[in-house]
């Protein structure tokens, strides 16, 4: 059990070093070697996504596998292939367009598909993920051609999931689970919201290289709020009453660990209602976190170390004014809090720089039951908070740092970001919400509004800043940048549970992966383009920390963690 565990704060391992980088010697391997291993022939491989190569067959593979006379004439290089995806590419206009491309295109070849994504990584990644991924799950019930892969649980089959979990084709290396009550910042959207649990995956394998073909994306289809005309196509009765749905979320959990014992499990995107609750039930007994919690706050804390890095600050010299006290808010609130701790600061004195905002104002006393109980400790008595404006707020508590995690889109005015100037020289200004159409303050407007001073990042990517000819680099903090080496570093290590240690680990690892000279020049986190290498790095980091705290159940490689996560990652090649 994680209670029994000792914890390292956030503060110790970056200040004082008691986490060390696994830089060690030999070189080893190992890969997620796919599980199927029995190679269809014919027709079937043509349709098998995992193992379809299309015209790259070789004629003597055409022969051998019997598909000869079923593809056209000529063969071709996967290069050639590339070619032909990346010419449809540039005929589409549209975002929805790019998405339904590359979503038929993983649907027929999954290793095109994700070559594709790492060799245009840029231009992918905001359609498979936010913020294209977000316009798409609100009407994925009516872009459907075929419906992708994954899992639909819904009420009726409560008593049977672990015997329905056997329809699924394959082992399973990660999960990525949602009820699609709080998807990104567009609320409860229900089954269509399984656009998230598949994106996500796509980033484990582009940034960590799982094996896509043991990855398993599901939707828990309990039920939505949200309007269900169309072709909506999950439940269409209402959420159940909150036993049932405990209880359902019991023996999913139970049965996936029966299933699949050494999968990671990860929650995403449930509403703050459930996502503490089932993050605190389950973490200490599964391979089990929540990416909104603590995934965000561990990118978060990344990006803010480096804020602090560029501003020549200390976390403590800041104070905080947070926009939205729901999973995000809290996850972040929760991690910057564990970096201002020190021996001679603790975790209640680090609290009282926070100030939390939610759609009733200032968390403060008395709060009439309105409390959740990861808010409860950042409570203010402060004498008419309630009626303070965010400006007058940022004023009166002299904030230099304000992060929007409320999906309220333009709520940092300009006359926020100048209080925050009247406060400190170089403001920290994060708008997290995702997609871009929930952000709180874009980039560009930041900049103009505090003469190009804010130290800034978004949740979504964003073009890069342009400031009196002077271009800024757009910082994009998103969990991606920890999630995939989180999720690969447990499964590497075997780690029976995932510890707030191995979480603070990937986020000292993910912040110091950017140079010094990138820091300085506005870049809080690592380039895009370098995700694997970064993935590599968090993963060796999540692994060491397993084995120094005990819990890893995987013999310890010889040699170089960051290599040994490097040579087992996935690479899109034809075999
Ligand atoms: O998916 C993203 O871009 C980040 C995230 O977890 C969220 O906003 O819920
Ligand atoms: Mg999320």
């Amino acid at each position: 059990m994680l209670s029994r565990l000792t914890k390292t704060t956030f503060t110790q391992s970056f200040l004082f070093g008691t986490f060390t980088p696994p830089f060690l010697s030999s070189v080893c391997s190992r890969s997620l070697a796919s599980n199927l291993d029995s190679v269809p022939t014919g027709y079937a491989l043509l349709r098998n996504q995992f193992q379809n190569k299309d015209t790259a067959f070789s004629l003597e593979e055409r022969e051998r596998f019997g598909l000869t006379g079923l593809l056209p004439t000529r063969v071709e290089t996967i290069e050639q292939q590339m070619s032909r995806c990346e010419g449809q590419w540039r005929q589409l206009t549209t975002d929805i367009d790019k998405f339904i491309y590359l979503y038929h295109l993983q649907q027929a070849n999954e290793t095109l598909y994700f070559k594709f994504l790492l060799t245009h990584i840029e231009d992918t990644l905001p359609i498979v993920y936010t913020p294209t991924v977000g316009a798409a799950c609100v009407q994925y019930s009516d872009i459907w051609r075929s419906w992708p892969k994954g899992m639909y649980l819904n009420a009726s089959m409560a008593g049977s999931i672990r015997k329905i979990l056997d329809n699924w084709y394959n082992e399973v290396d990660i999960i990525v689970v949602t009820d699609g009550t709080r998807i990104l910042g567009l609320g409860d959207i229900g089954i269509n919201g399984h656009g998230i649990p598949v994106g996500k995956l796509a980033l484990y394998t582009v940034g960590a290289g799982f094996d896509p073909s043991r990855v398993l994306p599901i939707t828990l289809d309990l039920g939505t709020t949200s309007d269900r005309a169309g072709h909506y196509f999950g439940a269409m009765d209402g959420h159940p009453d909150e036993e049932t749905y405990r209880s359902f979320l019991d023996e999913f959990v139970a049965a996936v660990k029966d299933k699949w014992p050494s999968c990671v499990l990860q929650f995403e995107d449930f509403s703050k209602d459930h996502a503490f609750d089932l993050l605190d039930g389950y973490r200490y007994d599964y391979r089990a976190f929540n990416d909104d919690i603590q995934g965000t706050g561990c990118v978060a804390a990344a990006a803010f170390f480096n804020a602090c890095r560029a501003t020549g600050t200390r976390p403590r010299d800041h104070t905080f004014v947070f926009l939205g006290a729901g999973a995000g808010g809290m996850g972040v609130a929760e991690s910057l809090a564990q970096l201002l701790v020190a021996p001679d600061y603790t975790i209640e004195q680090a609290r009282r720089h926070f100030y939390l905002v939610d759609r009733d104002g200032l968390l403060q006393h008395p709060m009439d039951g309105r409390l959740g109980a990861h808010q409860a400790p950042f409570v203010k008595k402060l004498n008419g908070g309630a009626k303070y404006s965010l400006s007058e707020l940022v004023h009166e508590v002299g904030a230099t740092a304000i992060f929007g995690l409320s999906a309220t889109p333009g709520a940092i005015t300009e006359d926020v970001i100048q209080g925050l100037c009247q406060n400190t020289e170089h403001p920290v200004v994060f708008a997290l919400s995702n997609p871009t159409s929930k952000c709180e303050i874009l980039a560009q407007q930041c900049s103009d509004y505090s003469h190009g001073k804010a130290v800034y990042a978004s949740g979504s990517p964003m073009p890069d800043v342009d400031f009196e000819g002077r271009k800024i680099p757009l910082s994009q903090c998103n969990n991606m940048y920890v999630f995939p080496g989180i999720g690969h570093g447990a499964m590497l290590s075997g780690a029976s549970v995932i510890t707030d240690r191995m979480i603070a680990a990937a986020a000292t690892t993910c912040a110091m992966s950017v140079p010094d000279e990138q820091v300085s020049n506005g870049m809080l986190l690592p380039n895009l383009r370098d995700i694997r290498d970064v993935s590599a790095k968090v993963a060796a980091a999540v692994m060491e920390m397993a084995y120094e705290e005990g819990i890893a159940t995987a013999q310890r490689p010889a040699g170089d963690l960051v290599q040994f996560a490097k040579n087992s990652q996935w690479k899109p090649q034809y075999h």
